[in-house]
């Protein structure tokens, strides 16, 4: 997507020295546009785990980089083995990370290891071009979702409740969710998005709400708890959503309160549909809330906030009571019973198995497991 007039990828690499790996630090978003330089694969991890770029499919794509920044060093096979596993670590729920590291092993282990650098430039950057037509396609085959809603309420906004981001900014390009988004909303047709600002570290008020702005989507920020009562209300026409993980049964992982409004909107009436690359299926895995490893992050995250004084200068601040514990569970299962359907690269279908073989045949093996 562009920032101000310029193309942008959430991550590239250097085409001055055409090894490093370039990526937008989303941690000064959206009051600064800042770009990092990495050049070591401990400087990946770091990213990774500090959330300087997070996004389950953009997570996948830098780890590969990661890996091909550590063989310029060390091609051996136990580099090879142990930076992949270093990187696979970095984060727990989005199992993108898994598939973009198994992806990049299964390449680089038959190649010599004088040649394994190059190639894993070269394998990770199809990881990344994969990610960029996968999600143009999601877009493409959500968008009827928006265009039946729309010729309901001719002249009127579509309301689309949104929860975290999944733009642009969460992939290489495009993003998952807000690809649908976008595609409606270059394609004239009349949407608002009710932004839920995603406690704790705020990616819909920060990163949602950013990307919105600059493409210029009618938004509006609401805090997390307000989803409900705008769905009683009538104010929501369709929850889209991104996710993590999705299992062969069709549960959603995705980040901490998606559970909630999907609840919410089986109470209202409401369709709730979740959008997903491939590398975001996890068929090994049929029982998302028993199965899926939920990420606990710092308490911290919960107990403070980030924010822009009066003064330009960005701080944090602790919001809860001094002395008080936090807990901070990053994502939750939605179950395939509170999910409408899914939205993939393939086309959309039911969140069960049955729906998900019938767009990835191929998988079935994997389902059988
Ligand atoms: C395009 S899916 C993005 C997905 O990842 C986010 O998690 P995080 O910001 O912690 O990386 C969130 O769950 C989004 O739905």
């Amino acid at each position: 997507m562009n920032i101000d007039g310029v193309a942008y990828r959430s991550v590239w690499v250097d085409q001055d020295d055409g090894w490093s790996v370039r990526i937008l630090d989303q941690t000064r978003l959206p009051w600064t546009v800042e770009i990092l330089r990495l050049t070591h694969e401990d400087e990946v991890a770091h990213a990774i785990r500090s959330m300087q770029v997070r996004g389950a499919p953009l997570i996948g794509a830098v780890a590969a980089y990661g890996l091909a920044l550590a063989l310029r060093r060390d091609a051996s096979d136990a580099a090879l083995e142990r930076v992949a596993a270093m990187l696979g670590d970095t984060r727990p729920t989005a199992v993108n990370l898994r598939w973009a590291l198994d992806r990049m092993l299964k390449a680089l282990r038959p190649v010599a290891a004088a040649a394994r650098a190059e190639a894993a430039y070269e394998a990770a950057g199809a990881i990344a071009e994969d990610d960029v037509e996968t999600c143009r396609s999601i877009g493409q085959h959500g968008l009827p979702l928006i265009q039946a809603i729309a010729a309901r309420k001719p002249g009127k906004p579509v309301n689309i409740l949104t929860h975290c981001n999944t733009g642009w900014i969460a992939t290489v390009d495009y993003g998952t969710a807000l690809s649908v988004i976008y595609q409606a909303h270059d394609a004239g047709i009349p949407v608002h998005v009710w932004v839920d600002e995603t406690r704790p570290r705020n990616q819909g008020s920060a990163l949602t709400a950013w990307e919105l702005g600059r493409h210029g989507v009618p938004h509006t920020v609401i805090a997390d708890n307000a989803g409900g009562h705008l769905m009683q209300h009538g104010e929501v026409d369709i929850v889209l959503v991104g996710t993590d993980r999705v299992t062969r049964q069709g549960d959603v992982a995705n980040k901490i309160g998606t559970y909630l409004k999907a609840l919410a909107a089986w109470d209202n009436d409401v369709p709730f549909w979740v959008a997903l690359p491939h590398s975001t299926l996890d068929m090994r895995v049929r029982d998302g809330l028993r199965e899926i490893p939920i990420e606990e992050r710092a308490a911290d995250e919960v107990l403070n906030t980030t924010g822009r004084l009066p003064s330009g200068e960005v701080v944090t601040v602790r919001t809860a009571a001094p002395g008080s514990a936090g807990a901070n569970p990053a994502f939750d299962v939605t179950p395939a019973r509170l999910v409408s359907g899914l939205i993939t690269e393939r086309g959309r279908c039911d969140a069960s198995e049955a729906g998900l073989l019938g767009l990835y045949p191929e998988f079935a093996a994997l389902a059988a497991e």
